[in-house]
């Protein structure tokens, strides 16, 4: 593909790292059937397999090793999908070539966080618990719900997930979570409810509820029902296929690999600014 003179965008070279976990393998698919994307390559743990298989029978081994700083230095943005430990090697590489990186990993400790947001200094980051369009418009719809409706109704999350998920509760109930907080103007972490059991009295006023499950090969479902006397809103969202993370995520590598090009300007975005909602 040309470029500059007759219009068309160039291509973005975009690396998987972690290419051979779920996400990472629905990464690969996407970005191989993209018209604006050229596949950089991936990184597996060391001493795994090169040699990766999609859902949909393609096989990918060329430029998928080890070897993340290698994968850096070839790429115009990463995607990271892996967990927070691996997460943070990558966010150092990212800073170190001055690379873009999209985070979709989910389950930092709130030090975790505050490197990420440190990062965020230097280089572009897009980090997000959730990349379908269906949960950036709910995001928005529970902080309108909870501002009209007020703490009088109580606010619950409830999400289901499938049997290997690590981290709890997931990242994108508590993204709703703050979603609920700052439609009633506070703060989750003074008012969030995330043990219960045994004799725990009557719900404290205002808390912010959350109910985890776990079980068989659920995508992902988040619920957040807000509880009043006499009615109940409840607003969810079912995610069937993990190919929509995937997409979400590859489009907003795009995004942020052409604004870096244009202004290299870091900062931390999220998929709010992609789809400029
Ligand atoms: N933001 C969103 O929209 C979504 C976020 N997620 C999040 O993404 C993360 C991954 O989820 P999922 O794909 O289901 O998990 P998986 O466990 O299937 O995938 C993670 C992959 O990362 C690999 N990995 C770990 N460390 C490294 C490393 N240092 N170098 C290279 N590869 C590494 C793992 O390898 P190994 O198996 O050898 O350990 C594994 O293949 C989770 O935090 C999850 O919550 C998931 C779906 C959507
Ligand atoms: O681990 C998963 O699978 C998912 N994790 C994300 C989260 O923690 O919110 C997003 C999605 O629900 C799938």
């Amino acid at each position: 593909m040309s470029g500059a003179d007759d219009g068309e965008q160039a291509m973005i070279k975009i690396g998987i790292l972690g290419c051979a976990g779920r996400m990472g393998r629905a990464l690969l698919a996407e970005v191989d059937g993209s018209s604006r994307a050229l596949l950089s390559g991936g990184t597996v743990r060391p001493g795994a397999s090169p040699l990766v298989h999609t859902a949909d029978g393609r096989s990918f081994a060329d430029s998928i090793d080890e070897d993340a700083a290698a994968l850096f230095a070839r790429s115009d943005v990463l995607i990271d999908f892996t967990s927070p430990k691996a997460s943070l090697d990558h966010l150092a590489l990212a800073c170190s070539h001055e690379k873009p990186l999209v985070l979709g990993t989910t389950g930092f400790t709130a030090d975790q966080q505050a490197d990420i947001d440190d990062a965020a200094r230097t280089i572009p980051i897009l980090q997000a618990a959730n990349f379908s369009l269906g949960i950036s418009l709910l995001s928005s719809l529970v902080r309108q719900a909870a501002r009209a409706l007020g703490p009088e109704f109580d606010a619950e999350i409830l999400e289901m997930h499938h049997r290997h998920k690590v981290d709890a509760p997931s990242g994108t109930a508590l993204a709703l979570g703050r979603a609920v907080a700052m439609g009633r103007g506070v703060d989750l972490d003074e008012m969030s409810e995330k043990l219960r059991d045994g004799q725990i009295g009557p719900r404290v006023p205002g808390r912010i509820g959350f109910a985890t499950l776990r079980g068989g090969d659920v995508v992902g479902e988040h619920q957040v029902i807000f509880a009043g006397m006499g009615e109940r809103l409840v607003l969810s969202h079912l995610a069937s296929d993990r190919q929509i993370f995937a997409r979400g995520a590859v489009h907003a590598a795009l995004w942020l690999a052409t604004r870096w090009q244009e202004d290299q300007t870091p900062g931390l975005f999220d998929m709010a600014d992609v789809l400029g909602l």
